[in-house]
This record gives structure tokens, C-alpha cells and sequence, in this order.
């Protein structure tokens, strides 16, 4: 694949540029500031997550997602509160909600049904760029952001780690192979997403997270992402040594969400 191909990441990227430029326009950083102080206190991601593993429990991160690239439409009847509250009903340790608009039918709003429906941490799923993502994700309401490594480059992933910090959230660091493990690694973060799924060709295979296993140091979670529908791909995960796990489409594509998460983790 050519360097500049306009793959799906680099689309969904190129307007993520644009709704930042717009969106500062809109919002200035003391409009996000005084939102931030309406926000309740932060839910800590990355804690969840590590109690259940020290408990022996997977540590399930369960995703709100209407639709994406590859899969189109994934759920009609789509009402976050009611996702949620079957989530944490069914074991989830955490959320991820996709926010982004263009791409995955996600919102803002999603998120925040999301969260004040249930008492779990959230993750907002969307493609951060730009340190003003971050802060207007703690102004909607997020505990977490995701940092896609393939999206960024080394300066502006340890700034966008930063500012996570200085906002109190939490970063679930993402990377898809041995080169973009390394550049996560430099940072200074508990959370190590593999994707399963190369986000520039849909491809998705477990094995991306089997092969990198080795290579991350024990001091840091693990969470598998993309890909996973069944009992044994859990196990599989488990008895290679990886109890953190992201799941979206298996439990999206079930009537009731969380009965799908018990049935496949517990
Ligand atoms: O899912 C896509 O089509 C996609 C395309 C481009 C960038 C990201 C994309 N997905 C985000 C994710 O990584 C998944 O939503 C997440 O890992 C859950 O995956 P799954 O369990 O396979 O729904």
C-alpha cells in the first residue's frame, strides 16, 4: 500500500482536522474549562480494569457502537442508556463509547447517556489529533481517551499523553504492530490496546495480539481489541495470558448486550 493511499484512517483523520478547526472556532478552551468544573469526578479506567484482573476476573471493556467502516450498520435499535445499564448488569468491567459522527454514527450525547446510566469508567472512542480533543473529552464527561499510534507522531504522542494527564484521564495507548508497540512503550501509561484489526485494510486477526504478547513488560495491561465473538477466542486470549479485552460487534449484534458478554466471559 502506497504511503498516501487514502486508506479508511487517514479519511477518518483528514476530518478529524477539520472538526478540531471547527470546533475551536466554536468552543473556546475557557468554554471547555467551565464545562469541565459541571463534570463529575473522574472514574478511574485503568484501576477498574487492574482490580478485576487482580481478582482472576476479565477485565471487559464493552463497547456502544451503531455502526463502523467495515461493518456498516451493526445495531438498529441503538439506545445507550439501555446498553449500558445491560453491560454492567452483564459483568463489564468498563465502556467505550464511539463518539464520532462521520464514520460510526457515534455522539457526545451517546456517551453521556451512557455514563449517567450506569457507574462504570468510559472510554471515549474517537480519533484524537489534537490536545483539544482531550480537554473537551473531560468537558462531555470521559474518564479515558484513546491514542491510536498509527494516527500520531512521537511528539504529539507524548503531548497528547500528557495533557490526558494533566486532565486526569486515563489513555489506552493503541498499536498494531512490533514498531508502533515500541513508540507506546516511550510513553508513560498502564494501557496497551493491540487492535486486532489494521485500521487501514480491515484485515483482523487474534494472532496480532499473540504475536506482540511477548514483548509487553509486565508492568503494563494488556487489552485485546477488535475481533472477538466467541468463547473460544476468549479462551484462547486467557490461556495465552491476556485477561483485558475490548469487544464491540459480538455484544452490539445480540438482543441484550450484556447476557452476550456473560455467555462469552463468565
Ligand atoms: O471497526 C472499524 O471498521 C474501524 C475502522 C477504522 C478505524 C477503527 C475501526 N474500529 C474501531 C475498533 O477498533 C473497534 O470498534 C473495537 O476494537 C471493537 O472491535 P469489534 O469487537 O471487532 O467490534
Amino acid at each position: 500500500m502506497s504511503e498516501t493511499a487514502p486508506t479508511i484512517l487517514r479519511r477518518i483523520l483528514a476530518r478529524k482536522r477539520e472538526e478540531v478547526a471547527a470546533g475551536r472556532a466554536q468552543q473556546s478552551l475557557a468554554d471547555l474549562e467551565s464545562r469541565i468544573t459541571e463534570q463529575s469526578a473522574v472514574r478511574g479506567f485503568a484501576a477498574m480494569l487492574r482490580a478485576r484482573v487482580g481478582e482472576g476476573q476479565p477485565a471487559v471493556i464493552a463497547e456502544v457502537k451503531r455502526a463502523s467502516p467495515s461493518k456498516g450498520i451493526i445495531r438498529e435499535d441503538f439506545q445507550p442508556a439501555q446498553i449500558a445499564q445491560s453491560y454492567q448488569h452483564g459483568g463489564a468491567a468498563c465502556l467505550s463509547v464511539l463518539t464520532d459522527v462521520d464514520f460510526f454514527q457515534g455522539a457526545d450525547a451517546y456517551l453521556q447517556q451512557a455514563r449517567a446510566a450506569c457507574v462504570l469508567p468510559v472510554l471515549r472512542k474517537d480519533f484524537t489529533v489534537d490536545p483539544w480533543q482531550i480537554i473537551e473529552a473531560r468537558a462531555i464527561g470521559a474518564d479515558a481517551v484513546l491514542l491510536i499510534v498509527a494516527a500520531l507522531e512521537r511528539a504529539q504522542l507524548q503531548e497528547l499523553a500528557l495533557t490526558a494527564a494533566e486532565y486526569n484521564l486515563d489513555v489506552l495507548v493503541e498499536v498494531h504492530d512490533r514498531a508502533e508497540l515500541e513508540r507506546a512503550l516511550e510513553l508513560d501509561t498502564p494501557l496497551i490496546g493491540v487492535n486486532n484489526r489494521d485500521l487501514h485494510s480491515f484485515e483482523t486477526s487474534l494472532d496480532t495480539t499473540l504475536s506482540l504478547l511477548p514483548h509487553v513488560p509486565g508492568d503494563r495491561l494488556l487489552v485485546t481489541e477488535s475481533g472477538i465473538h466467541s468463547r473460544e477466542d476468549v479462551a484462547m486470549m486467557r490461556d495465552a495470558g491476556v485477561h483485558g479485552f475490548l469487544v464491540g460487534e459480538a455484544f452490539m449484534r445480540a438482543q441484550e448486550p450484556g447476557e452476550k458478554l456473560r455467555e462469552l466471559f463468565f
